[in-house]
């Protein structure tokens, strides 16, 4: 495996890999990563490395392998898409990288198997299906108020061109709510909104509403951040930010 040779001035620093660098989510990590004092852009993954890419980053592939061995990365930070990001976590765990997974759209039958691979290895992991403080508090309150009322529904409304459907968001909430009915799921896709999700709860002669909305990208960020910090310490994978947290 190729060696890289790091400045001492960089020696402490995490070393982070960006799949997906030039989507909306990825645009907006990159600029995030440069700016913290503790952490180094090791490289990017977009789909094609062109000339016009590389005018924009440096250590620019479009090899996620070549990125993994040449880089070596501390952490790989996924904003794929459902159609990629699951073959990057594999091969992240196969080199020794901890991935923090923000894409969407994996299976149940893959977080079991990152399970395994991070208890294997040692190599911890951590998929945040949201970034964002405010919707991990809603799918925390919602997991409460289905304790007490049994009977609800969730609506996720975000931009058009998102890809994968219900959201991640979504999926983790009816997982964490747990009671005794099924939880359907409604999907909206309209231009003009960015994240949304409302979880309604039906009683005797009253509703709740719990709802939070993501309005810029720059919502999930700090959570980005705490992510890459917080994979370094763990030795397991883990599925949602809040165990980080709380
Ligand atoms: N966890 C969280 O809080 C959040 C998660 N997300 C999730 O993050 C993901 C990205 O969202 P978003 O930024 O809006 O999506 P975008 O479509 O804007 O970005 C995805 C990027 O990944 C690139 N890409 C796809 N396949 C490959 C590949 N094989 N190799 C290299 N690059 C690839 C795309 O390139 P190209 O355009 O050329 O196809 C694109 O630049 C989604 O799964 C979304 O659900 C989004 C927001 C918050
Ligand atoms: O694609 C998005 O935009 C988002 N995806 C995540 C999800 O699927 O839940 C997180 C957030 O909702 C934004």
């Amino acid at each position: 495996m190729p060696s890289r040779r790091i400045p001492v001035s960089q020696q402490n620093l995490i070393r982070i890999a960006i799949a997906g660098a030039k989507g909306r989510m990825g645009r907006e990590a990159v600029k995030t990563i440069e700016a913290a004092p503790d952490m180094d852009l090791a490289g990017v993954l977009v789909r094609r490395a062109d000339e016009d890419t590389r005018q924009f980053f440096t250590g620019v592939y479009d090899d996620p392998v070549r990125l993994l061995e040449t880089e070596q990365p501390d952490v790989w930070l996924d904003l794929t898409t459902p159609d990629t990001v699951v073959s990057h976590v594999d091969l992240a765990f196969a080199h020794g990288v901890r991935p923090v997974v923000g894409a969407t759209g994996y299976q149940e039958a893959d977080l079991a198997r990152w399970n395994d691979q991070a208890s294997q290895t040692g190599i911890g992991g951590i998929a945040c299906p949201n970034f964002a403080i405010g919707a991990l508090l809603m799918m925390r309150f919602a997991k409460e108020a289905a304790k007490w009322m049994p009977r609800a529904e969730i609506i996720e409304l975000h931009h058009d061109k998102k890809k994968d459907k219900p959201s991640g968001t979504a999926i983790r909430t009816a997982r964490e709510m747990e009671t005794e009915y099924e939880i359907p799921i409604h999907s909206v896709r309209l231009p003009g909104l960015v994240a949304h999700q409302e979880v309604l709860f039906g009683g005797t002669g009253e509703t709740l509403t719990i709802r939070h909305d993501s309005l810029s990208r720059e919502s999930f960020m700090p959570g980005v951040v705490l992510a890459c910090r917080g994979v370094m310490q763990l030795r397991q994978m883990v599925y949602g930010l809040e165990h980080l947290l709380w």
